[in-house]
């Protein structure tokens, strides 16, 4: 059997008294988790040693007042994406953002996501945990890094690892868009058990606020259904055992379109007590991965948690809806005995600023805006090969190229609408017949359209920092960020009326709006085409008037930062009164360290 080595762990600093206690202590512990308990050992043993960690960090307390245990909330967020070191899109993005916003108002926060990669900031803890994973016990590691005021765990398994060939980029669920690996349910499954152990055995000392273990009093921030499994475990195979017993389960649904919907069979893998697949059982219409029965990871996540989450207060009704838009898990989300609550996300205003962004030549701000805009256009158009011409309006779009995001809808909207006086530039990666069609367009149109079928940050800047205009013809949108990065950057969003578009922008204030699409992807109905040439001919006949430059400053004016976001999260959270959670700080948006001590993946 291997072992937990409850060895203490320093980064960028001097190993304190309290972590020579614990190693010199604790030494190493043997612990095997399974839901029968039969091999859940030495827990007494364990919690004994984390209240004496406990105790030796108020020693220190009164020694050394820069320790401030015990202030805000204990907080772990866990996800199959964390950027900059993971993100295939916005889920990347919010994990990225919001804990370090959370940090900044006085929290302990941790992420918990895999290490897909060799991360070059991200050192070896050498602790370890033994969990059992489908019929296997496995032996996992964790890495760690500091930044932002937020602990970052990545957790270390050849099953996560060896998926990846140099950076991670889409790799995360699958060889190619579509499709998924076939273990998926085995290394999520990891995750969450990886999850429930960082806060017990990773005893952390990265600043002077904080030091030792998080302990059991924490909220978990479960995202998306990758992460559905946590409440589940939490559950069944802690707080039987007094082990986080006053802990609590958000679930952030990012995007209710993406369920985890696998064979009823394989609800064995999971290693759950039968009295839980209920909770699971899911019957629908489709062939995919199965006919007929089926288990719905996010269908338990909802059910099992304490709170849901979404990341707006437009798609949280949405979701409520009909199966249409809750994709057939509306009945569940209305039958939970709390409302699903929306908070509509931040942006990273650290890389998406305008005056330092590194991927534009030329900064500006609210006062320069119309100056640089031009330059940062004939940029652009140099760059994608398109006529250099700053006086020709310039329409951009990125986004993953799934039905989601209507890039089909807009490469039809495009042959309508590419007689008038404009260029399109079009960034995506995705389904491959989406990113033929993007490429084609070029072909028609080489004086008017280019499609990039790649993941390319510098691009992505580029585009938003020197077009007009940003389409986001979205058949849904649980909140979208791509429209947050135009505003901050004087870019006017074009986009349907769906979701956090609806919350975030303003029709003939801050954008125009497309109205709502038809959420049947199979085909383009031909309505959404017409409602998106006509809001773009509403959009061009603005272009170069006073109204045009009061609209950029309405966009500019906006704090779009997490700042706003974070008090709300701070709130709910609160509201699930875990032991100890205290309301934080006025904080600065990111904690001061972040300005040099920033990721890269
Ligand atoms: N080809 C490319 N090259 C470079 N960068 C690219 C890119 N394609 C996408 N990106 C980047 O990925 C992010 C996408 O953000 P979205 O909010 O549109 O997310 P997405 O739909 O993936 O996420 C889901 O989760 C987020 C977060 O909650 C919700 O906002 C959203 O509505 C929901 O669908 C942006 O930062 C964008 O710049
Ligand atoms: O940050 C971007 C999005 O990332 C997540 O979505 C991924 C999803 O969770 C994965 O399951 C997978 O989706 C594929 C799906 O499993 C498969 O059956 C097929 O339908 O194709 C899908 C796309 O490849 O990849 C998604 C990312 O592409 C996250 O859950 C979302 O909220 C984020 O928007």
């Amino acid at each position: 059997m291997a072992s937990i080595q409850y060895a203490s762990y320093v980064h960028g600093g001097a190993t304190s008294m309290d972590s020579k206690l614990n190693l010199a202590q604790i030494g190493q512990r043997t612990q095997v988790m399974t839901h029968t308990g039969l091999r859940l050992v030495k827990t007494a043993e364990v919690l004994q040693m984390r209240n004496k960690v406990k105790a030796s960090a108020k020693q220190w307390k009164n020694i050394d007042t820069k320790i401030v245990c015990g202030t805000g909330m204990n907080l772990v967020f866990v996800s199959a994406e964390c950027g900059p070191w993971s993100k295939t899109g916005g889920l990347g993005d919010v994990v990225g953002g919001l804990p370090p916003a959370m940090a900044a108002n006085g929290h302990r926060v941790m992420t918990v996501s895999p290490r897909y990669d060799q991360y070059k900031d991200a050192w070896d803890t050498s602790v370890t945990v033994e969990v059992l994973v489908g019929d296997k016990l496995e032996t996992l590691r964790f890495f760690h890094c500091w930044k932002r005021g937020v602990d970052r765990i990545f957790v270390d398994h050849p099953i996560f690892l060896e998926k990846v060939i140099g950076k991670t980029k889409s790799k995360i669920y699958g060889p190619s868009a579509g499709e998924d690996y076939e273990d998926n349910q085995l290394r999520f499954s990891m995750l969450c058990l990886a999850a429930l152990e960082a806060p017990r055995v990773l005893n952390l000392n990265s600043n002077k606020y904080f030091s030792g273990p998080y302990g059991d009093d924490v909220i978990f921030v479960a995202n998306d259904w990758h992460t559905a499994l946590l409440p589940c475990y939490l559950k069944t195979l802690y707080q039987p055992k007094g082990i986080f017993t006053n802990a609590k389960v958000a679930l952030c649904i990012h995007n209710i379109a993406y369920q985890g919907r696998f064979a009823f069979s394989d609800f064995y893998l999971l290693n759950l007590p039968d009295q839980l697949k209920s909770s699971f059982e899911f019957i629908d219409g489709y062939e995919k991965p199965v006919k007929g029965r089926k288990i719905n990871w996010m269908k338990a996540g909802i059910i099992e948690s304490d709170i849901v989450v979404t990341v707006s207060p437009y798609y949280a009704k949405e979701l409520v809806s009909g199966p249409d838009k809750g994709v057939e898990l509306d009945n569940i989300l209305r039958s939970i005995p709390f409302c699903v609550s929306g908070i509509v996300n931040g942006m990273d205003t650290q890389e998406w600023n305008p005056l330092t962004d590194k991927h534009i030549d030329y900064h500006f701000d609210i006062t320069t805006v119309m100056d640089a805009k031009p330059l940062l256009k004939e940029a652009l158009q140099a760059l994608v090969g398109l006529p250099v011409d700053k006086n020709i309006p310039l329409i951009g779009f990125i986004g993953r190229l799934e039905e989601q995001k209507g890039s089909d809808i807009l490469v039809a909207a495009v042959e309508k609408f590419i007689g008038m006086d404009v260029q399109v530039v079009i960034l995506g990666t995705g389904k491959k017949k989406f990113e033929k069609e993007i490429e084609k367009l070029e072909e028609l149109y080489p004086d008017k359209a280019r499609g990039v079928a790649k993941f390319n940050v510098p691009l992505a800047h580029a585009i938003t920092a020197g077009a007009d205009y940003m389409l986001v013809p979205s058949r849904f949108e649980p909140c979208g960020l791509i429209q947050l990065h135009a505003m901050r950057y004087g870019t006017i969003p074009i986009c349907a009326s769906t979701g956090g578009l609806v919350d975030t922008v303003k029709e003939g204030y801050t954008g125009f709006h497309i109205g709502a699409f038809s959420v049947e992807c199979a085909a383009v109905d031909p309505d959404d085409v017409t409602k998106i040439v006509n809001t773009v001919g509403r959009a061009l006949n603005v272009y170069g008037t006073p109204a045009f430059t009061e609209m950029i400053n309405n966009c500019m004016s906006q704090d779009l930062s997490w700042k706003g976001p974070a008090k709300k999260w701070e709130e709910l959270l609160l509201s699930l009164g875990v032991d100890g959670s205290e309301a934080g700080i006025e904080g600065e948006e990111i904690a001061p360290l972040a300005k040099e001590n920033v990721a890269t993946p």
